[in-house]
């Protein structure tokens, strides 16, 4: 029975062979930041105010001028489409018929007109990793403003793959490679197993007749990524991909005050704060940590959006009482596309709007927009969170 995020999390890991959910669901080195991401959330308790007209609560909002029926977005997935076939079609009409957006990884399986042509341009978002090959960075770019993609999201935290043990460990790679052992786990994960049959082999989607992915067969995503992303990207290339793109431009990845004014300063309409959901450096501290010293130091000028750890609706109130406009969830939506497809990532959706309606309802502010630092209380010793920090490290040495 699916009641809250963590079933479908428990449904996810009996669905998924052992290698793509623990893509999904591993992190960086010793998942420090990953953990931390959970935890932070215990060191936040609410202040509730009683006797308050909560009969009508409303989680709408704008962004970036779109009107959401609610805060939550789904944050761009490379490889959403191992997770189930055609994943990322699925996700983004999930997000569509709830009135929210699905942001499109560069590294997708389904293609940017593919995913364009299913939903309409106003609800998707496109995010940019570059590539050493500017002309094939400039066509990402080209092809996303051709499909009607709304706001381009750029990826700031990803100078070099982070370093997946899990991954290592289970010798991931894309496609996945043909070994006695994945063919025994895809016979013991038969669903997924002739769901995948049902769809071309899976590979980057985007870079199909590149000449970029035909040459690879069975490549580790650290491998391909390292070979292809540009690590000499500096601020200066923002004006590059600003002459390039008309629309809305946010940086993926922010994770400290001097960035975001210096973010700010080149005139970006979003930022996103984020550790890339404790995938990239470990030992960034947990996401929600890093928000408040952003917010102060953007004052408003532009609007800041959070991931990283988000599994609760009382997770979201708190990221926009710590100043967040809206918040991106990622492993919830691949969670939900493992179990259910297009229905399980409505479920989770459904799931986060009631119980933001009815954290908001019980803390007495029923609109986002009476939101503050004040709904909030600092715990200063967050016992459950030191416990539960011992009880992960002593799991992961076992
Ligand atoms: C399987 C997987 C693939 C991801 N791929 C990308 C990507 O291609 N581009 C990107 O900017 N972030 C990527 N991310 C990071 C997410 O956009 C997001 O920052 C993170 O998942 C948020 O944390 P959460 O999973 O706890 O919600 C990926 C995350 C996961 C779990
Ligand atoms: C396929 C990967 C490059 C996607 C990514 O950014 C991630 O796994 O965090």
């Amino acid at each position: 029975m699916i009641v809250n995020l963590e079933d479908l999390r428990r449904h996810a890991r009996r669905r998924l062979p052992r290698a793509i959910f623990d893509f999904v669901d591993g992190g960086a080195e010793d998942e420090y930041t990953l953990r931390a991401n959970r935890l932070s959330f215990e060191k936040y308790a609410f202040r509730a105010r009683a006797l308050v007209d909560v009969s009508q609560c409303d989680q709408s909002t704008t962004l970036l001028g779109k009107q959401l029926s609610t805060p939550v977005l789904l944050a761009p997935a490379g490889l959403t489409g191992l997770v189930a076939p055609r994943g990322e079609v699925l996700a983004a009409r999930a997000a569509a018929n709830k009135g929210t957006l699905f942001t499109l990884s560069t590294m997708s399986v389904c293609s940017i007109e593919e995913v364009g042509a299913a939903v309409p341009g106003s609800s998707l978002w496109f995010q940019l990793y570059v590539w050493k090959d500017r002309g094939i960075t400039r066509a990402l770019m080209e092809r996303a403003k051709a499909a009607g993609y709304h706001a381009l999201c750029l990826t700031v935290d990803v100078p070099a793959m982070g370093r997946r043990e899990r991954d290592s460990r289970n010798g991931f790679t894309v496609p996945p490679r043909i070994t006695l052992f994945n063919l025994l786990d895809a016979l013991m994960h038969l669903r997924w197993g002739l769901w995948m049959l049902s769809a071309p082999r899976p590979t980057f989607g985007n870079f199909v007749g590149t000449g970029k992915v035909e040459k690879e067969d069975a490549i580790s995503v650290a491998s391909f990524t390292n070979k292809q992303f540009d690590p000499s990207v500096t601020w200066a290339d923002l004006e590059w991909i600003r002459s390039l793109w008309s629309g809305p431009l946010l940086l993926k990845g922010i994770s400290c005050g001097e960035d975001a004014r210096l973010a700010v300063q080149h005139g970006v309409e979003g930022l996103i704060v984020s550790n890339h959901g404790g995938r990239q450096l470990d030992f960034l501290p947990a996401a929600l940590d890093l928000l408040p010293e952003i917010v102060d130091a953007v004052e408003g000028r532009a609007e800041i959006i959070f991931d990283g750890g988000i599994r609760r609706g009382s997770d979201v109130v708190k990221a926009i009482a710590l100043g967040a406009r809206a918040c991106m969830v990622g492993r919830p939506f691949l969670y939900a596309l493992a179990s259910q497809g297009q229905a399980g990532v409505e479920l989770m959706l459904d799931l986060l709007r009631v119980e933001i309606d009815r954290t908001l309802a019980l803390i007495g502010r029923p609109r986002l927009s009476q939101l503050d630092r004040s709904a909030l209380r600092f715990e200063e010793r967050p016992r459950a969170a030191e416990k539960g920090l011992e009880l992960l490290a002593a799991n992961h040495m076992k």
